[in-house]
């Protein structure tokens, strides 16, 4: 067993972009006064949280990810881990991360067992064999890390956190969709109905236009809801807008090639946008 193994299953890029989500949100609640331990907790709790349930999916999706190229070298699949191993890990990474949300706050517990619901049961389990539209319900999985960070800085829910985790939802058509038109071959041998599979590739591709049109109206929603400064603004609507105008061009000639690079610029996108919250909320900007 090599210990890289241990780190693979968490999906280390993944994982990371969600918790840039998970502390910029935390941040921005903040306002930026907070003491250094409650941040080093928000960070603990939701990243281990986080690893453990990645680790429990690549649990459960081994026998489909052993179909696929893409993952089939992946530590479960391959047997670098064995799966009890794995199961085990995961089960006490989430362990770990939700008692420590116990010590800042119930509502940050409440959302990070949401996220392992959404993605375990909802998600992994109950669509992602079944649904072209599982990544809808289970993109609120990918949601929670934002709304975690949100919550343990306010220490209540509140409609701003809700909307500022809405635009992961809104974002999350593109960054799994454009990436399944990229490996369609796979998906298709491992018999998963991402809707670019069922609906085609242009039709999906205007559904995430139709989503990325919405994310661009809840990033100026945003602006007028909560006390950020021009810069997020001028920022976030930039490079949305010119995301948007990606995602028109290659509606309008879909290609798996030009898939992949579509996937790669969602990501971007996506962190961009938190940082511009980060910048647009000191106030000096
Ligand atoms: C239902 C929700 C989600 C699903 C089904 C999903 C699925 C995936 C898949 C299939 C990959 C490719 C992994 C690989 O090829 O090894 C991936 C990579 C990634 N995901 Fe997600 N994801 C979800 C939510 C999110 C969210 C909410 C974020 C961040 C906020 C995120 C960030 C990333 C990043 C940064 C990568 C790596 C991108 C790269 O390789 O450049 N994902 N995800
Ligand atoms: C607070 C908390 C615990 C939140 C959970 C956040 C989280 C792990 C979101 C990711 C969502 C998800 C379903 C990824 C797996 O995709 P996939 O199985 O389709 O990817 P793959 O094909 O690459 O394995």
């Amino acid at each position: 067993m090599d210990l890289k193994a241990f780190v693979e299953v968490t999906k280390p890029k993944q994982t990371l972009l969600l918790m840039i989500t998970c502390i910029m949100s935390f941040l921005v609640a903040s306002g930026f006064s907070f003491h250094p331990v409650e941040l080093i907790k928000v960070f603990l709790a939701v990243s281990l949280a986080v690893a453990g349930t990645t680790a429990l999916n690549m649990v459960l999706d081994r026998d489909i990810d052993i179909l696929m190229p893409r993952t089939m070298k992946r530590p479960v699949p391959s047997g670098r881990l064995p799966e009890t191993v794995c199961a085990i890990y995961g089960t006490l990474l989430f362990l770990i991360g939700i008692a420590i949300s116990y010590t800042i706050n119930i509502y940050v517990s409440i959302v990070i067992f949401l996220g392992l619901f959404f993605d375990i049961v909802i998600y992994t389990i109950m669509l992602k064999r079944k649904s072209p539209y599982s990544i809808v319900l289970g993109g609120l999985a990918g949601a929670m890390p934002s709304f975690a960070g949100w919550t343990a800085a306010k220490g209540y829910f509140d409609v701003a956190g809700m909307l500022i985790s809405m635009i992961i939802l809104l974002w999350i058509p593109a960054h799994i969709w454009y990436l399944s038109m990229h490996y369609e071959e796979d998906y298709r041998r491992a018999n998963i109905p991402m809707l670019p599979l069922i609906a085609g590739m242009e039709r999906a591709s205007w559904i995430i236009v139709f989503s990325v049109a919405l994310m661009l109206f809840m990033v100026t929603l945003l602006f007028l809801v909560l006390p950020f400064g021009p810069a997020y603004f001028i920022t976030s609507v930039i490079i949305t807008t010119y995301f948007l105008y990606r995602a028109i061009v290659f509606a309008k000639a879909p290609s798996r090639i030009g898939a992949k690079s579509m996937y790669k610029l969602a990501s971007k996108t996506l962190g961009v946008i938190y940082l511009a919250m980060v910048i647009g909320s000191l106030h000096s900007f």
